[in-house]
């Protein structure tokens, strides 16, 4: 049947009450209420299969540990099972001392009083009793007048009074009585409080105190009005009932219109003291009140609701194994996409959010005031509920650049500006429709680090940067005066497609000096337009690192509409800026093909420095310091003039090991170690001994100094006229993992009296890098010419 175009014939309007003086709307919440827990009954009764022994002993354990101390565990004349669980936690101690468990009877004495045996011997107990009020029930299901309802309650209540006092003579249980006027939303309200009126009476012990207070419990059994209507009635019986400080008025909300959240809270306005509900709003039909959302409104307006979910996913986990029910993804507070934003301006305002939250709370903590959460469409921190901000922001094609910069920001520590994050969105939003699917986490940060070639060898680009030095070169114009004009020098080493190219170039700082060298020796012609850096792992101390990003645009359109950006993190803030361009220029080169080096052609009148040395570095893997390079371009020039021009890359080679003694697999030299061991005598002092080849002989040698260094060149000197120091020392590493070498490079000065000084560069190459640093010492020493000490 279709729906009706007139469904005022088919259904009735609830009837609201004339309450002028209604109160509950100007009031707010102060405290929490008291909750009562029918998981184990409300909620189990709605269950396909209900719940086990063992599920409901889980259950009913999880609501210990969230502090429930109201806890409705059965309807023990409906089965065995109820009957046995409520036996089975008596008996196995399960409830403390703190909490009153609670079983549900209908109004028949044999029921009574198999509900009184379940619960004989707890400590605590709420006997609750039932039955129907409104004029349908009373019509229909009993065939009852009012007065006949009334005398079934009344006869009903003096039985459990009798038989609650037998169990409490025998067993020392003691008992609260509930009663709920079933159906009470649907009853007339002047008859609902004359019920109570004479279940109070009949039952006779009603007082002020905790324990003596008789629990009305005002069940909406079937939604059929509005929350405001909820808030009249329960505010009308509050004000009508008699002794209201001997009654705990509990609510007991079902949300059959979708308002039970509402019609609680509005209760509780109107006066209502108790709730009763279920975890995540289980129960018959569209279910009880979920008591999990109501009091995390409350927390969330800060007030403590007296019960803890700050592992809410445990709750979460143990409650739909045991109702074997899902909870929705949208689920207020609990569902798996509450806390998640998908759209671009939630997460851009979120991630505004988050931003501006660090600095207003660092604030707030400097002053001693409270750190107040404050955040874009987040009404509540994830994070109190033991939950991360993983899920917050997720990407799809209606996500915009905030939210990817948030993400980038959270998983790899990059706080892009806002042009790179333009950027950057452009390029996941390409991929996010072409797939036509979210982009997880995992897909966006693989996304950045194989756009910008950032983070680890997996990504390299086609240039990367080996290793770098940055001096200062005086001003072009030395009558200038000022510091600030001293332009800056870059000699370095990058990887180039497969080969080795040793670079250098000059600018008034270091990227530009990079920049030129990469227009000198690869024809890579681009400057920068904008550059921003910030430190990462602020908290890290000495370990911080910096980030940079930098924007390249072509050198002859610098208002180009094409730029490409690029991000480098580094220890040093040089070495993170010369990332940054080598990852943009990485992504500005694409496939385009570079000058080559022409490792067939060695040496000609056209080489220069940094293409001998790069023949130096692919050939036999040493990336020669700058003024070693300058020192053996002298030995190839002379080489070349005494050849008549040119020379091969093989000779080339050739050319360096004999020259310092390199790797020639000649078995003896002049300067050699033999044996070595160097003792740390205290913090500042070595001594080396050992056995070297001094002059071509063999000679035990001892040394003293700071270090493995001055330790060798203190032992040589034993052996010489005249003074050893050492100008410069670098080291590298060769190779990977266990085939790692050090190798390091030594220039030294000898001072000989009446002599002119003598320096000279050498090299060596060990698994142990102080081995490596004493050998190139000897290589050094050794093309010296050093003059033996005459003997005494
Ligand atoms: C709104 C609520 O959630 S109320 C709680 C509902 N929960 C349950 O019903 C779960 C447990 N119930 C049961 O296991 C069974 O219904 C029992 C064991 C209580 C009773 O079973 P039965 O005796 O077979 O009766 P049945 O289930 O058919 O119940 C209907 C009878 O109880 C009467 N009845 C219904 N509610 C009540 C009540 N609160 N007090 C007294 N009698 C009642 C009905 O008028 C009807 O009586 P009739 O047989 O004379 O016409
Ligand atoms: C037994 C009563 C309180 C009930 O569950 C209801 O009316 O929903």
């Amino acid at each position: 049947m279709p729906m009706l175009s007139e469904p005022s014939q088919k259904y009735q309007r609830y009837t609201p009450l004339n309450l002028p003086n209604r109160q509950w709307p100007s009031k707010t919440f102060t405290a929490a209420p008291r909750w009562l827990s029918t998981d184990l009954r409300d909620g189990n009764q709605a269950l396909a299969n209900p719940m086990t022994i063992e599920q409901k002993t889980t259950f009913f354990r999880l609501l210990v540990q969230c502090g429930v101390k109201e806890i409705e565990v059965a309807y023990p004349a409906a089965s065995d099972t109820d009957f046995g669980f409520v036996r089975s936690l008596i008996e196995n101690n399960e409830i403390p001392d703190d909490v009153w468990i609670q079983v549900l009877t209908p109004a028949r004495e044999d029921l009574i009083k198999r509900t009184i045996d379940s619960v004989a011997g707890a400590k605590h107990a709420i006997l609750h009793m039932y039955n129907a009020t409104s004029p349908t029930f009373r019509n229909v299901v009993f065939r009852n007048s009012q007065e006949k309802t009334i005398e079934l309650a009344v006869s009903h209540t003096q039985i459990v009074r009798r038989l609650t006092e037998e169990c409490t003579a025998r067993t020392g249980t003691q008992f609260r009585y509930e009663y709920s006027p079933e159906t009470f939303t649907q009853t007339e309200p002047d008859f609902a409080i004359a019920v109570c009126e004479a279940v109070k009476k009949a039952w006779g012990k009603a007082g002020p105190a905790f324990d003596e207070r008789i629990i009305f419990n005002l069940p909406s059994t079937v939604e059929i009005g509005p929350p405001n209507h909820y808030a009249d009635q329960i505010e009308n019986f509050c004000n009508q009932i008699s002794e209201r400080d001997h009654i705990f008025v509990s609510l007991h909300p079902h949300n059959d219109r979708g308002t039970g959240i509402a019609s609680a809270e509005l209760g509780i306005l109107g006066g209502g003291d108790r709730v009763e509900g279920c975890f995540f709003g289980n129960g018959e039909r569209t279910g009880n009140v979920d008591l999990v959302n109501l009091a995390l409104n409350l927390y969330s307006q800060g007030i403590p609701p007296n019960l803890d979910f700050s592992d809410l996913q445990t709750v979460i986990d143990t409650v739909t194994k045991c109702n074997d029910l899902p909870v929705h993804p949208r689920h207020p507070y609990a569902g798996e996409l509450v806390f998640t934003a998908f759209s671009g301006s939630h997460q851009d305002a979120i991630k505004k959010g988050f931003e501006a939250q660090r600095i207003r709370h660092a604030d707030a903590a400097s002053k001693g005031q409270p750190q107040y959460w404050d955040i874009p469409y987040l009404p509540v921190d994830p994070a109190d509920l033991g939950l991360n901000y993983e899920a917050v922001i997720r990407v799809n094609s209606q996500s915009g650049k905030g939210g990817i910069a948030y993400l980038i920001k959270q998983h790899l520590g990059l706080d892009l500006p806002r042009k790179m994050q333009v950027a950057f969105y452009q390029v996941i939003q390409q991929i996010s429709d072409r797939e036509a699917r979210e982009m997880m986490v995992d897909d966006i940060t693989t996304a950045f680090r194989t756009h910008y070639h950032f983070g680890g060898p997996a990504y390299k680009g086609r240039l990367s940067l080996r290793n770098f030095r940055i001096s200062t070169e005086p001003s072009a114009d030395p009558n200038s005066g000022d510091e600030a004009d001293e332009r800056r020098r870059f000699d370095g080493t990058v990887k180039v497609d497969d080969a080795l190219r040793v670079v250098r170039g000059d600018g008034n700082g270091p990227l530009s000096a990079l920049l030129d060298a990469l227009r000198t020796h690869l024809q890579i012609d681009l400057s920068i337009r904008e550059y921003s850096e910030h430190t990462v792992d602020s908290d890290a101390g000495q370990n911080a690192r910096a980030a940079s990003y930098i924007e390249l645009v072509p050198s002859d359109d610098r208002k180009s509409s094409q730029s490409w950006w690029g991000v480098g993190v580094d220890s040093d803030i040089a070495g993170s800026g010369l990332r940054a361009v080598l990852s943009a220029v990485n992504s500005a080169i694409g496939d385009r093909a570079l000058p080559e080096l022409k490792l067939t052609v060695g040496f000609n009148a056209k080489s220069g420095q940094a293409d001998v040395a790069s023949v130096i570095v692919n050939t036999l893997g040493l990336e020669l310091p700058r003024r070693f390079q300058a020192s053996f371009f002298e030995n190839v020039q002379r080489a070349a003039r005494d050849a008549g021009g040119d020379i091969s890359v093989g000779a080339l080679s050739e050319l360096f090991q004999s020259s310092y003694n390199y790797n020639t697999g000649k078995p003896s030299k002049d300067f050699e170690m033999t044996s070595w061991q160097l003792d740390h005598v205290d913090a500042t002092k070595r001594v080396l001994k050992g056995e070297f080849i001094l002059f071509g002989q063999t000679k035990k040698v001892v040394g003293e100094g700071n270090g493995p260094l001055s330790s060798t060149l203190s032992a040589i000197s034993a052996f010489i006229e005249g003074a050893l120091s050492i100008r410069e020392y670098s080291e590298h590493s060769i190779g990977e993992g266990s085939e790692v070498m050090a190798a390091s490079y030594v220039e030294l000065l000898y001072e000989l009296d009446g002599e002119k000084r003598r320096t000279s560069w050498g090299v060596a190459t060990d698994v142990d890098i102080t081995a490596s640093g004493i050998r190139a010492v000897l290589s050094a020493a050794g093309r010296l010419e050093l003059v033996p000490k005459k003997e005494n």
